[in-house]
């Protein structure tokens, strides 16, 4: 497993073994004590998948605050996306920053993306899965969206949105976002 920091403290970019043989390929996805040898620690409790039919749709930019917050492992098991981590930590050196990554059926690259942190994709293919593991259960209560074309954030989205979430087109700015949320 090799694991690669980003410029954003804690986000992480993982590509794990992949054994080929004239059957196809077999990888270890996850294995919670290669991953502590790489200083990550997290004890992941839920697994998530999602499907998207089309090419260009946007998921995102989501997170649950705190103390419901979650770190997240994300990986694309079929087709491409376009996955986007955002810093939404005050105290941090790169609060407000981003950092995106194509993630795919074929480069099998993974995001650890830590608490804090925003997170959005758009799919680059039709029928497009996204599978990834979290550390915190889902809590209606505790879920926000942020506006994926936020102007502050400037996301350079590689392609156009088709399809989209009623919940996500009326999503908030990151501005709006921090008055209600953090002040
Ligand atoms: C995320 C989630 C949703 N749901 C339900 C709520 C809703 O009825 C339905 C679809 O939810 P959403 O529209 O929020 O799904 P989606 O837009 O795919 O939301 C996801 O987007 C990506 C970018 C993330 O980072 C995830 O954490 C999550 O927020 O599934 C759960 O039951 N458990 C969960 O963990």
């Amino acid at each position: 497993m090799n694991s690669f920091n980003t410029d954003l403290d804690g986000v992480k970019v993982i590509e794990n073994k992949v054994f080929g043989d004239e059957r196809g390929w077999f990888t270890e996805s996850y294995n919670h004590n290669m991953y502590k040898e790489n200083g990550i620690y997290t004890k992941f409790i839920q697994d998530n998948h999602s499907f998207s039919k089309y090419k260009g749709t946007l998921r995102g930019l989501h997170l649950q605050l705190y103390p419901k917050a979650q770190t997240k492992l994300v990986r694309c098991t079929r087709g491409s996306i376009f996955d986007v981590a955002i810093d939404l930590r005050p105290e941090s050196k790169t609060f407000k920053q981003s950092y995106g990554i194509i993630l795919s059926e074929t480069n099998q690259k993974q995001l650890l993306i830590p608490k804090g942190f925003a997170h959005g994709f758009i799919t680059l293919e039709d029928k497009t899965e996204v599978q990834y593991k979290v550390d915190e259960h889902y809590s209606k209560e505790h879920d926000r969206s942020i506006a994926w074309n936020d102007r502050i954030l400037g996301i350079d989205w590689p392609t156009e949105v088709n399809v989209i979430s009623d919940k996500d087109r009326v999503a908030p700015t990151l501005d709006t976002f921090l008055e209600r949320e953090y002040k």
